[in-house]
Protein backbone atom coordinates (compact mmCIF):
# COMPACT_ATOMS: atom_id res chain seq x y z
CA UNK A 1 0.00 0.00 0.00
CA UNK A 2 1.15 3.17 -0.70
CA UNK A 3 1.82 5.95 1.84
CA UNK A 4 -1.33 8.29 2.47
CA UNK A 5 -0.80 12.24 1.77
CA UNK A 6 -2.56 14.98 2.50
CA UNK A 7 -2.32 18.21 0.55
CA UNK A 8 -4.06 21.24 0.91
CA UNK A 9 -4.71 24.18 -1.60
CA UNK A 10 -4.91 27.48 0.79
CA UNK A 11 -5.33 31.64 -0.33
CA UNK A 12 -8.03 34.05 -1.53
CA UNK A 13 -11.25 33.74 -3.52
CA UNK A 14 -10.20 33.08 -6.66
CA UNK A 15 -6.43 32.64 -7.13
CA UNK A 16 -7.05 29.34 -8.54
CA UNK A 17 -7.47 26.61 -5.65
CA UNK A 18 -9.93 24.48 -7.71
CA UNK A 19 -8.25 24.64 -11.04
CA UNK A 20 -5.14 23.39 -9.44
CA UNK A 21 -6.70 20.81 -7.01
CA UNK A 22 -8.19 19.46 -10.32
CA UNK A 23 -4.83 19.46 -12.49
CA UNK A 24 -2.74 17.78 -9.46
CA UNK A 25 -5.59 15.17 -8.75
CA UNK A 26 -5.58 14.43 -12.55
CA UNK A 27 -1.59 14.71 -12.20
CA UNK A 28 -1.40 11.69 -9.25
CA UNK A 29 -4.18 9.68 -10.41
CA UNK A 30 -1.69 9.48 -13.79
CA UNK A 31 0.65 7.93 -10.85
CA UNK A 32 -1.46 5.32 -10.04
CA UNK A 33 -2.31 6.75 -7.02
CA UNK A 34 -6.07 6.66 -5.60
CA UNK A 35 -6.51 10.65 -4.75
CA UNK A 36 -9.64 12.45 -2.99
CA UNK A 37 -10.71 15.44 -4.13
CA UNK A 38 -12.70 17.59 -1.26
CA UNK A 39 -13.09 20.91 -0.17
CA UNK A 40 -13.55 23.21 3.20
CA UNK A 41 -16.09 24.30 4.49
CA UNK A 42 -17.78 20.91 3.16
CA UNK A 43 -16.79 17.44 1.88
CA UNK A 44 -19.12 15.71 4.22
CA UNK A 45 -23.30 16.01 4.30
CA UNK A 46 -23.10 17.75 7.52
CA UNK A 47 -19.93 19.62 6.80
CA UNK A 48 -21.96 20.90 3.41
CA UNK A 49 -24.73 21.72 5.64
CA UNK A 50 -22.81 23.80 7.60
CA UNK A 51 -21.07 25.57 4.84
CA UNK A 52 -24.95 26.57 3.65
CA UNK A 53 -25.65 28.46 7.37
CA UNK A 54 -21.84 29.86 7.16
CA UNK A 55 -21.83 31.58 3.57
CA UNK A 56 -25.28 32.23 2.84
CA UNK A 57 -26.45 36.43 2.68
CA UNK A 58 -29.12 35.88 3.98
CA UNK A 59 -30.27 36.51 7.89
CA UNK A 60 -27.80 38.32 10.16
CA UNK A 61 -25.01 36.15 10.17
CA UNK A 62 -22.83 35.00 13.28
CA UNK A 63 -20.27 36.61 15.21
CA UNK A 64 -16.51 35.77 14.62
CA UNK A 65 -16.70 33.27 17.55
CA UNK A 66 -19.80 31.53 16.65
CA UNK A 67 -18.24 31.43 12.98
CA UNK A 68 -15.02 29.94 14.49
CA UNK A 69 -17.01 27.51 15.86
CA UNK A 70 -18.90 26.46 13.06
CA UNK A 71 -15.76 25.76 10.70
CA UNK A 72 -13.77 23.66 13.22
CA UNK A 73 -17.63 21.74 13.57
CA UNK A 74 -17.47 21.36 9.97
CA UNK A 75 -14.06 20.76 9.58
CA UNK A 76 -14.32 17.84 12.83
CA UNK A 77 -17.43 16.09 10.68
CA UNK A 78 -15.18 16.53 7.61
CA UNK A 79 -11.49 14.81 9.16
CA UNK A 80 -13.45 12.32 11.16
CA UNK A 81 -15.66 10.63 8.11
CA UNK A 82 -13.44 11.73 5.17
CA UNK A 83 -10.16 12.86 5.56
CA UNK A 84 -8.75 10.04 7.88
CA UNK A 85 -9.92 7.81 6.55
CA UNK A 86 -8.66 8.20 3.35
CA UNK A 87 -5.34 8.88 4.41
CA UNK A 88 -5.16 5.58 6.47
CA UNK A 89 -5.96 3.41 3.28
CA UNK A 90 -3.41 5.00 1.39
CA UNK A 91 -5.39 7.95 -0.20
CA UNK A 92 -3.81 11.29 -1.54
CA UNK A 93 -6.40 13.48 -0.04
CA UNK A 94 -6.52 17.05 -2.13
CA UNK A 95 -7.99 19.20 0.14
CA UNK A 96 -9.18 23.21 -1.33
CA UNK A 97 -8.69 25.17 2.20
CA UNK A 98 -8.19 23.60 5.25
CA UNK A 99 -7.82 25.00 9.09
CA UNK A 100 -5.17 27.66 7.53
CA UNK A 101 -8.45 29.60 6.30
CA UNK A 102 -10.03 29.22 9.50
CA UNK A 103 -6.56 30.85 10.87
CA UNK A 104 -5.85 33.59 8.36
CA UNK A 105 -10.16 34.42 8.10
CA UNK A 106 -11.57 33.91 11.70
CA UNK A 107 -7.75 35.08 12.80
CA UNK A 108 -6.20 37.20 10.56
CA UNK A 109 -9.70 38.64 9.75
CA UNK A 110 -11.40 37.89 12.43
CA UNK A 111 -9.42 38.73 15.14
CA UNK A 112 -9.30 35.54 17.08
CA UNK A 113 -6.09 34.80 18.29
CA UNK A 114 -4.21 32.06 16.66
CA UNK A 115 -3.89 30.14 19.85
CA UNK A 116 -8.11 30.19 19.76
CA UNK A 117 -7.99 28.93 16.58
CA UNK A 118 -5.87 26.24 17.02
CA UNK A 119 -7.52 25.21 20.28
CA UNK A 120 -10.87 24.56 18.57
CA UNK A 121 -8.69 22.41 15.89
CA UNK A 122 -7.26 20.28 18.46
CA UNK A 123 -11.19 19.74 20.44
CA UNK A 124 -12.55 19.41 16.65
CA UNK A 125 -9.81 17.44 14.55
CA UNK A 126 -7.25 16.29 17.37
CA UNK A 127 -5.11 19.13 15.52
CA UNK A 128 -4.64 17.30 12.28
CA UNK A 129 -2.05 18.91 9.62
CA UNK A 130 -1.65 18.91 6.19
CA UNK A 131 1.73 17.10 5.14
CA UNK A 132 2.18 19.92 2.87
CA UNK A 133 0.13 23.40 2.14
CA UNK A 134 0.22 24.77 -1.19
CA UNK A 135 -0.22 28.80 -0.50
CA UNK A 136 -1.42 30.15 -4.45
CA UNK A 137 -0.50 34.09 -3.93
CA UNK A 138 -1.43 36.42 -6.82
CA UNK A 139 -2.22 40.71 -6.94
CA UNK A 140 -5.65 41.31 -5.79
CA UNK A 141 -6.46 43.33 -8.90
CA UNK A 142 -5.84 39.36 -10.78
CA UNK A 143 -7.76 37.76 -7.95
CA UNK A 144 -10.71 40.33 -8.45
CA UNK A 145 -10.98 39.96 -12.19
CA UNK A 146 -11.38 36.11 -11.81
CA UNK A 147 -13.63 36.19 -9.78
CA UNK A 148 -15.51 38.82 -11.84
CA UNK A 149 -15.45 36.18 -14.70
CA UNK A 150 -16.09 33.67 -12.67
CA UNK A 151 -19.19 34.88 -10.64
CA UNK A 152 -20.21 38.41 -11.81
CA UNK A 153 -20.60 40.57 -9.26
CA UNK A 154 -21.96 37.93 -7.12
CA UNK A 155 -20.05 36.83 -3.72
CA UNK A 156 -20.71 35.29 -0.40
CA UNK A 157 -20.58 36.28 3.55
CA UNK A 158 -17.45 35.93 3.65
CA UNK A 159 -16.25 36.70 0.21
CA UNK A 160 -18.32 39.59 -0.06
CA UNK A 161 -16.69 41.21 3.07
CA UNK A 162 -14.19 44.44 2.73
CA UNK A 163 -10.54 44.97 1.24
CA UNK A 164 -8.82 45.26 5.13
CA UNK A 165 -10.10 42.03 5.91
CA UNK A 166 -9.33 40.25 2.52
CA UNK A 167 -5.52 42.32 3.30
CA UNK A 168 -5.59 40.88 6.79
CA UNK A 169 -6.23 37.71 5.59
CA UNK A 170 -3.61 37.83 2.73
CA UNK A 171 -1.09 39.14 5.06
CA UNK A 172 -1.87 36.33 8.04
CA UNK A 173 -1.08 33.21 4.95
CA UNK A 174 1.88 35.05 4.12
CA UNK A 175 2.83 35.15 8.20
CA UNK A 176 2.03 31.47 8.41
CA UNK A 177 3.93 30.43 5.67
CA UNK A 178 7.09 32.44 6.55
CA UNK A 179 6.79 30.89 10.34
CA UNK A 180 6.26 27.34 8.77
CA UNK A 181 8.56 27.30 5.64
CA UNK A 182 8.69 23.12 5.91
CA UNK A 183 4.35 22.69 5.77
CA UNK A 184 4.20 25.50 3.22
CA UNK A 185 5.04 26.47 -0.65
CA UNK A 186 4.04 29.53 -1.64
CA UNK A 187 3.50 29.54 -5.40
CA UNK A 188 3.42 32.53 -7.70
CA UNK A 189 -0.48 31.89 -9.32
CA UNK A 190 -0.55 34.75 -11.72
CA UNK A 191 0.36 32.72 -14.59
CA UNK A 192 -1.35 30.24 -17.26
CA UNK A 193 -2.87 27.32 -15.34
CA UNK A 194 -0.29 24.91 -16.53
CA UNK A 195 2.72 27.54 -15.54
CA UNK A 196 1.27 27.27 -11.77
CA UNK A 197 0.68 23.62 -12.15
CA UNK A 198 4.17 23.07 -12.84
CA UNK A 199 4.77 25.22 -9.50
CA UNK A 200 2.27 22.37 -7.91
CA UNK A 201 4.38 19.34 -8.71
CA UNK A 202 7.60 20.95 -8.19
CA UNK A 203 6.87 21.72 -4.68
CA UNK A 204 5.76 18.06 -4.23
CA UNK A 205 8.81 16.23 -5.32
CA UNK A 206 10.21 15.32 -1.87
CA UNK A 207 6.35 13.43 -0.98
CA UNK A 208 6.39 12.06 -4.81
CA UNK A 209 10.31 10.86 -4.90
N1 LIG B 1 -3.98 30.53 -13.92
C1 LIG B 1 -5.17 31.06 -14.27
N2 LIG B 1 -5.25 32.04 -15.18
C2 LIG B 1 -6.45 32.58 -15.54
N3 LIG B 1 -7.64 32.19 -15.03
C3 LIG B 1 -7.63 31.22 -14.09
C4 LIG B 1 -6.40 30.61 -13.67
N4 LIG B 1 -6.70 29.68 -12.72
C5 LIG B 1 -8.04 29.71 -12.56
N5 LIG B 1 -8.60 30.61 -13.39
C6 LIG B 1 -10.04 30.97 -13.50
O1 LIG B 1 -10.28 31.93 -12.47
C7 LIG B 1 -11.51 31.63 -11.79
C8 LIG B 1 -11.19 31.33 -10.32
O2 LIG B 1 -10.44 30.11 -10.25
P1 LIG B 1 -10.76 29.00 -9.15
O3 LIG B 1 -9.91 27.82 -9.44
O4 LIG B 1 -12.24 28.79 -9.04
O5 LIG B 1 -10.21 29.77 -7.83
P2 LIG B 1 -10.45 29.55 -6.29
O6 LIG B 1 -10.84 28.10 -6.10
O7 LIG B 1 -9.14 29.88 -5.66
O8 LIG B 1 -11.53 30.50 -5.88
C9 LIG B 1 -12.15 30.48 -12.53
O9 LIG B 1 -13.07 31.00 -13.47
C10 LIG B 1 -10.97 29.79 -13.24
O10 LIG B 1 -11.36 29.15 -14.42
C1 LIG C 1 -12.33 26.66 5.21
C2 LIG C 1 -12.62 28.11 5.52
C3 LIG C 1 -13.16 28.94 4.56
N1 LIG C 1 -13.42 30.24 4.86
C4 LIG C 1 -14.05 31.11 3.83
C5 LIG C 1 -13.17 31.49 2.69
C6 LIG C 1 -14.13 31.72 1.55
O1 LIG C 1 -14.53 33.09 1.58
C7 LIG C 1 -15.35 30.88 1.92
C8 LIG C 1 -15.66 29.73 1.00
O2 LIG C 1 -14.54 29.20 0.45
P1 LIG C 1 -14.45 28.77 -1.09
O3 LIG C 1 -15.72 28.18 -1.57
O4 LIG C 1 -13.23 27.95 -1.17
O5 LIG C 1 -14.26 30.15 -1.84
P2 LIG C 1 -13.36 30.45 -3.12
O6 LIG C 1 -13.48 29.27 -4.07
O7 LIG C 1 -13.98 31.70 -3.67
O8 LIG C 1 -11.97 30.65 -2.63
O9 LIG C 1 -15.13 30.42 3.25
C9 LIG C 1 -13.17 30.74 6.14
O10 LIG C 1 -13.43 31.93 6.41
N2 LIG C 1 -12.63 29.93 7.08
C10 LIG C 1 -12.35 28.62 6.84
O11 LIG C 1 -11.87 27.89 7.74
Amino acid sequence: MTQGRFIALEGGEGVGKSTQGRMLADALRARGLEVVTTREPGGTTGAEAIRAMLLSTEGEGWGARAEALLFAAARADHVDKLIRPAIARGAWVVCDRFVDSSRAYQGGGGGLTDDEIMALHTIGSAGLLPDLTLLLTVEPEVATERLSLRDGDSADRIGGRDAAYHRRVAEAFMRFAQAEPGRFAVIEAGGTPDDVHAGVIGSLAGLLS
